[in-house]
């Protein structure tokens, strides 16, 4: 895809996950990789409903501003996850209803926030790693992020909510609609016998790809 493609997608989309309910206000940012290196992000402050193509800020890999509109503050984390994985091509932070109501539980599986009740969760997400809370913008996400970004296709930021990764953006915002009905599921089935899926189920899940 071109430039222009990409921007028309970028603004496509999120105003389509805005009015689906996956964001609300100024709330989640995102990002992709461009076809020259560079890398497409919101703006700062911005709605997922108000994109506009031409005012998308374009940062390169060291978190420099190179046009558009003042990228967001979270741009420095994205680029750690696009650094430390190289089949990442896009990202998407929301403040989601469920998976945010899920990152506020205390005592959650840090090395995995959602156990597997749903062959689909393992197939395109696998493991939620649990991020510790850090104000957002904070640069130790960043941090936390590039450590566990080569393994992992979606992260949990403690009392703030997801960060999912894809191949292109468009496998980036499935990968993050399903996290959050998985996330709405578990809260559905909260006080249900689950029976989860077994060890042995995850890992032949794991082996098929999608
Ligand atoms: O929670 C926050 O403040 C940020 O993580 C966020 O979601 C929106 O920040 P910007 O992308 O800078 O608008
Ligand atoms: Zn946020």
């Amino acid at each position: 895809m071109t430039e222009q493609q990409l921007r028309e997608q970028m603004v496509t989309m999120a105003r389509s996950m805005f009015e689906r309910g996956y964001a609300t206000g100024g709330a989640g940012n995102l990002s992709l990789k461009l076809p020259n290196g560079h890398f497409l992000a919101t703006p700062t402050g911005s709605s997922f409903g108000r994109l506009v193509a031409e005012e998308l800020s374009v940062v390169d890999i060291d978190g420099n501003h190179i046009s558009g509109k003042k990228p967001s503050k979270e741009a420095a984390f994205h680029l750690a996850i696009y650094r430390n994985n190289p089949e990442c091509n896009a990202i998407v932070h929301l403040h989601s209803t469920y998976l945010t109501a899920l990152s506020c539980l205390d005592g959650l599986d840090r090395e995995n926030a959602i156990k597997a009740f749903t062959p689909y969760f393992v197939m395109r997400i696998g493991e939620l790693p649990v991020i510790p809370y850090l104000r957002p913008g904070d640069p130790k996400i960043a941090e936390e992020l590039a450590q566990r970004a080569g393994d992992y296709r979606a992260f949990l930021l403690a009392n703030h909510g997801p960060v999912i990764t894809g191949i292109d953006f468009e496998d980036a915002v499935d990968n993050a609609e399903e996290l959050e009905e998985t996330a709405k599921l578990a809260f559905i089935l909260k006080d249900s016998n689950i029976r989860y899926l077994t060890d042995a189920e995850v890992q032949d899940l794991k082996g098929r790809g999608k």
